[in-house]
């Protein structure tokens, strides 16, 4: 059965267990890309999803998303549930206490700008300004990429130390040095109720990879959503796969 939600070319995925912590990612895994930020259907099917998994692995769910945190809980309201959001540079524990890195916002202030003046004249591009990171999203105009990414490239060259730029599906990303989504879950992995848990983490983006890599290093599972490289050892097709994946270890556990 599981075999049938995996793609043809990865292992069957193993049987879920609730000694496993799972790690979420938004876009692209648990809801489908749309063409604006502010259109994906976060459907009721998918809160109550996360809530039971959440209560059935004792709080040991969180979303490791590149979305900011405010944005996160307009979409999913689980204001609860445990989060790293921008790409590890904000979260929030199990406590439901809110953190934010702050080292590099003085740079990020002075690029701020610039970039404002890069999409006002370009009007197929949108910057989502997320507070502690930017977000400039050409999917409507994909041609622009490659100036794009020379052009933000420059801007934060002064930076060295204080920012990076991340390219997702159709958005360069200015963020924090230091943090992703490995740091993000390395975070989660040194406390209850995630530490001694078996950490798995679904995600379908480059950014991703990052989170990956912590959980090979903690011999946890790795699965990539959809097409392309990866480091991750198994794959779901979409996210309806993935929905499905985790209702299969919703009725397992309720009915172990
Ligand atoms: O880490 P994630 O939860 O996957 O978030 C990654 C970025 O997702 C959003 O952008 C992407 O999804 C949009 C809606 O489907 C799409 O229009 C855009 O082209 C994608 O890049 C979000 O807007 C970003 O802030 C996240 O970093």
């Amino acid at each position: 059965m599981v075999k049938s939600i995996a793609n043809e070319d990865t292992p069957a995925l193993p049987r879920q267990d609730r000694s496993w912590a799972l790690f979420l990612d938004l876009d692209g895994t648990l809801v489908e890309l749309v063409d604006h930020p502010d259109h994906i259907v976060v459907d009721d099917a998918l809160k109550t999803r996360l809530q039971t998994l959440t209560t059935l692995l004792d709080g040991a769910v969180a979303v490791i998303s590149g979305r900011a945190i405010d944005d996160l809980d307009r979409h999913l309201t689980l204001p609860t549930l445990a989060m790293s959001g921008q790409h590890g540079a904000e979260w929030r524990d199990s406590q439901g206490e809110r953190h934010i890195a702050e080292h590099h916002q003085k740079a990020l202030e002075a690029v701020r700008q610039r970039v404002n003046e890069q999409v006002r004249r370009d009007e197929a591009l949108y910057l989502e300004d997320k507070g502690a990171s930017l977000a400039l999203h050409y999917r409507h105009h994909p041609e622009a990429g490659d100036i794009l990414k020379s052009e933000l490239s420059a801007l934060i060259e002064e930076y060295p130390d204080a920012l990076e730029l991340h390219q997702g599906k159709l958005v360069f990303e200015i963020k924090g040095c230091g943090y992703d989504k490995g740091t993000a879950l390395e975070r989660f992995l040194t406390v209850p109720p995630f530490s001694q848990r078996c950490p798995v983490f679904i995600g379908d983006d480059r950014t991703d990879e990052d989170g990956f890599r912590t959980v090979n290093a903690h011999q946890g599972m790795a699965i990539k959503v959809g097409t392309g490289d990866t480091i991750a050892g198994s794959r779901l097709k979409n996210p309806d796969a993935v929905h499905e994946w985790l209702d299969q270890w919703i009725d397992r556990l309720q009915h172990s």
